[in-house]
């Protein structure tokens, strides 16, 4: 391992990882003939599991993740970020136990630590759970959207939209107050308030407890605090029960239980107990002992009472009074409360609007469906969205114009990095933050129970993604605007940053402030127009409008370039927008089909490419990554892109035309004399052996495979299925 590689491409999970492993070796041999050194850094869950207990383990292991989030903060970081796990406890105890049952020495995930060992686990655990890699990688703010390729493409080939009919009885429910919307309060910090704040939880007995010493806070930073109240989350969560029932609508509750790690599985657990309060409240302590933990879900919760036919049929009964429950899997039983990770706002949402509004039931068919929010802050969006559809039909994304964004992201910005500071409160009493300097930057009266968070955005980042947003507008000429709502706490401290920068650059008249609502629509109205929008947005909505508008425009999420350009000089480009799309993995397993889509690699590879031309002044570099543009353009106007079915061209089929396409394209350059003698006879061979290659690369498919492993598969057997063909490997060799 050299200490700095050119590109690091990193090691994930699931259908990405998998992908890599056909896709990676086809990489290293075009870059090894521009002397361009590739190194893998592993981020997976399962490597992140095995670098929190080194001292256990055999031999030497690395943290890579520790490693990769130094370099980020270098100029010299060059970073192909693909999608991992972001786990939820029950994913993350699944895959402790794969590794033990692969012989790896490791504790349990203790869920009631005792003893001091059992809390250094856990807190080991702790660490990894959840979104731990991104906010460590993502030093700065984001540059989203989809490449002209690539939207031509989805407009000359629209996916299908599912329709929109005025009469649907899909909504949104989220809370009227009690939220973290009603209750935030947010300031930006003086001076003489910057250093180290402790956040108190002062008992209405009196009694103090420091929940949080040593916030370190600087001049500048915007603090936002707020909670959510248990009590009426649970009114709330009870009365929307009733409500789908009386509806005749699914019941689904959208979280984002993995970024949101501390605050959104407690959420979920409120959801799971509510759903099914007369067994909680007539079982209550025998499931306590049996060790349920709501938060886990129903699925944990099933797995523990096993044994207990009386608590099942008391489940049963409950389910039957119950609305039907939106499904994850219906041909498996998998509910909506079954994983706090299997439904995932950004991705969850979107997919049901693109379906025109229609979720899937327990009787595997599409049915309306009551989506609950519980907060507030950000479900106007959704809201306002299925308004809109249900107004003017479905969008057609044959002729709709395409959402950019501009995501405020930068060193854990807003609520993506409040975990360290999010509390279930132990007692009623009041929260206070505390500045070095005495006074309380902020203060609320809590109960027990309550969730009370606070969350910074620092002053860097935020005029760093101003910078980047006056840039973007002027590179695209078209309207921009900032989803601000200057009647939210938080949003009217960022407008104070956000207008003086406009002005004093002069370009305020290119720009709009809207609050999120009004955003939603006048945005659509645009796109529907066939224009482009910039949405310059706060981390959230970064992160939800990047799945919403591409799922709609470009039926997922995956195709989209997604930059992060360093704010210490590196650059970081993630692949696609998506997640690591679990289901794939499974179609691999049982019918040797992978439909993964790596159309996000190729877009990051090629930008990845051209910047460490730039960032090093290597001209072969600019040549393999413009080649690179050609290649993922030939894959776009030949359809090369892998089909969802069986029998079809899948991942693997892709990347033998990325090659192909690519060798043509540096075979046919004139920019490189030496590349393109190279790769004019690994052009001509992968043409010639076209018929050989198509044929190994399907007569592999529809047979069940081992890869040994779901967390963390054997290298070799993903690499015999991933790699099926001897003809294509030789001449990539
Ligand atoms: N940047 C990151 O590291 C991110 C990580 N995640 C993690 O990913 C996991 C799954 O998240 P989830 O919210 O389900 O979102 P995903 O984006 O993984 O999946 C949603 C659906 O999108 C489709 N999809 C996604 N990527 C591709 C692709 N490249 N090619 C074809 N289809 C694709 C699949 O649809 P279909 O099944 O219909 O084929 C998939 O089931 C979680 O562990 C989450 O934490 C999520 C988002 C970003
Ligand atoms: O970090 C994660 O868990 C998911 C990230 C994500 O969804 C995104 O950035 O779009
Ligand atoms: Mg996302």
């Amino acid at each position: 391992m050299s200490e700095t590689p050119d590109i690091v491409y990193t090691t994930v999970d699931e259908a990405p990882e998998l992908a890599s492993a056909s896709l990676l070796p086809i990489i290293r041999r075009f870059a090894k003939a521009a002397g361009i050194t590739i190194e893998t850094r592993d981020i997976s869950l399962a490597g992140r599991i095995l670098a929190a207990f080194p001292d256990r383990q055999k031999g030497e292991v690395r943290d890579d993740l520790a490693w990769l989030g130094e370099w980020v903060k270098t100029p010299e970081a060059n970073v192909i970020k693909l999608p991992n796990i972001s786990a939820s406890t029950p994913q993350l105890e699944a895959a402790i136990k794969e590794l033990q049952a692969q012989g790896y020495d490791l504790p349990d995930y203790p869920h009631e630590p005792g003893t001091d060992a059992e809390k250094d686990a856990r807190a080991r655990y702790d660490a990894i759970k959840g979104s731990a890699v991104n906010p460590v990688l993502r030093e700065g703010n984001s540059d989203r959207r989809a490449a002209n390729a690539v939207k031509k493409f989805a407009q000359n080939n629209p996916h299908r939209m599912g329709e929109w009919k005025s009469d649907s009885k899909t909504r949104v429910a989220s809370m009227s107050g009690g939220d973290f919307r009603s209750n935030e309060k947010s300031m930006t910090l003086s001076a003489d308030q910057a250093g180290p704040a402790k956040i108190v939880l002062t008992a209405d007995g009196g009694t103090e407890t420091v929940l949080k010493d040593g916030v370190q806070l600087h001049e500048g930073t915007v603090l936002d605090a707020t909670f959510m109240s248990a009590s009426k989350l649970d009114a709330f969560l009870a009365d929307e029960i009733a409500k789908t029932k009386e509806d005749g609508t699914l019941f689904s509750l959208h979280l984002k239980a993995t970024m949101m790690k501390v605050s959104d599985p407690i959420i979920f657990g409120h959801a799971v107990k509510t759903f099914l309060k007369p067994v909680f409240d007539k079982y209550g302590d025998e499931l306590k002992a049996a060790g349920v933990d709501p938060n886990g879900g129903l699925g944990a919760l099933y797995a523990k009472i096993e044994n207990k036919p009386e608590i099942k049929a008391e489940i049963e009964k409950v389910m039957v009074e119950r609305p039907p429950m939106y499904m994850v899997n219906s041909a498996k039983g998998i509910t909506n409360l079954h994983v706090p990770s299997d439904v995932i706002i950004d991705a969850s949402i979107p997919a049901l609007i693109r379906d025109g509004g229609k979720g899937w039931g327990p009787d595997d068919a599409q049915h309306d469906t009551t989506c609950v929010i519980p907060d507030d802050t950000y479900a106007p969006v959704y809201d306002e969205t299925i308004a809109y559809f249900k107004e003017t039909g479905a969008l057609d994304p044959s002729t709709a114009g395409t959402v950019q964004n501009i995501g405020l992201m930068a060193q854990k910005a807003e609520e993506y990095g409040s975990h360290p500071t999010t509390f279930e409160i132990p007692t009623a009493g009041t929260v206070r933050v505390i500045a070095s300097n005495g006074d309380v930057l902020h203060e609320h009266a809590v109960e027990a129970g309550d969730i009370w968070r606070a969350c910074t955005v620092k002053k860097a980042p935020i005029e760093d993604w101003v910078a980047l947003a006056i840039e973007r507008q002027k590179a695209e000429g078209c309207e921009a605007i900032f989803w601000l709502d200057a009647d939210r706490p938080h949003d009217a401290q960022l407008i104070e940053y956000v207008t003086p920068i406009l002005e004093a650059r002069g370009v305020a008249d290119n720009f709009a402030i809207m609050a999120p609502r009004e955003a939603t629509r006048r945005t659509f109205e645009t796109i529907r127009e066939g224009k482009t929008s910039i949405a310059i947005t706060g981390n959230v909505l970064r992160d939800y409008l990047t799945d919403l508008f591409p799922i709609l425009e470009l039926g997922t999420s995956a195709k989209m370039l997604s930059i992060v350009k360093l704010m210490q000089g590196g650059g970081l480009f993630e692949t696609g927008a998506g997640g690591s799309a679990p289901k794939h993995v499974q179609q691999l397993v049982e019918e040797n089909h992978l439909r993964w889509d790596s159309l996000g690699e190729f877009c990051a590879l090629a930008e990845s490419l051209k910047f460490l031309g730039e960032s090093r002044d290597n001209a072969k570099a600019r040549v393999l990554g413009e080649a690179v543009e050609a290649a993922t353009q030939g894959v776009l106007d030949h359809d090369r892109s892998p089909s969802r079915k069986t029998g079809e061209p899948d991942n693997r089929d892709s990347h033998y035309w990325f090659a192909r396409y690519w060798a043509e394209a540096l075979a046919s350059q004139d920019k490189d004399a030496d590349l393109a003698a190279e790769f004019k006879p690994v052009a001509e061979a992968l043409a010639a052996k076209e018929a050989d290659i198509i044929g190994e690369l399907h007569g592999a498919q529809g047979k069940s495979v081992d890869i040994a492993g779901y967390f963390h598969p054997d290298d070799d057997k993903k690499s015999a299925v991933m790699r099926p063909s001897n003809t294509l490997n030789d001449i990539i060799a």
